[in-house]
């Protein structure tokens, strides 16, 4: 039997969609509002899902106590109240859409999380846009 235990968390960052090989003006034309030069901030909502069968003794597929701590550790402390572009180092040649933040911080968790069990990250970045990935 396989089971999913999930974790929400939260943390707050500004960034810039934009890519360093084009103008201001083609950046504009396609990331609109969010090429603003001078930055602009979310309140980002993070779920962590792991699946995996729930260990006999425990009843745990993970203790949520770890998982907890994993994100503090990998997610929250690195990214809240960061400018993502100039402050965290995965983004300094890669655009902070909330695809690949997503998958940076599935990559962050994946290697901290047991191989038997799956990884699902979904991401809000605003109340209504939001991405989800579960690896390749
Ligand atoms: N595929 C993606 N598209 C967009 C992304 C993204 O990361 N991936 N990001 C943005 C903007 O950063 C941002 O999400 C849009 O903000 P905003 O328009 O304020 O958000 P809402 O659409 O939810 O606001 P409404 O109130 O519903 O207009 C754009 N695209
Ligand atoms: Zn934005």
């Amino acid at each position: 039997m396989r089971i999913t235990v999930h974790r929400k968390a939260h943390f707050n960052a500004a960034h810039r969609l934009y890519r360093k090989d084009w103008n201001d003006e083609r950046n504009a034309e396609v990331f609109g509002k969010c090429s603003n030069p001078n930055y602009h901030g979310h309140n980002y909502e993070l779920i962590v899902s792991v699946t995996g069968e729930p260990d006999p003794e425990t009843g745990f597929v993970m203790d949520l106590k770890i998982l907890k701590d994993l994100i503090y550790n990998e997610v929250e402390e690195p990214f809240d109240h960061k400018n993502l572009n100039l402050e965290v180092p995965e983004f300094n040649d890669l655009n902070p859409t909330a695809e690949n933040i997503a998958v940076v911080i599935w990559n962050k968790l994946r290697k901290r999380i047991n191989d038997k069990n799956d990884l699902e990250v979904t991401l809000y970045e605003t109340p209504r846009n939001f991405v989800s990935y579960k690896g390749n």
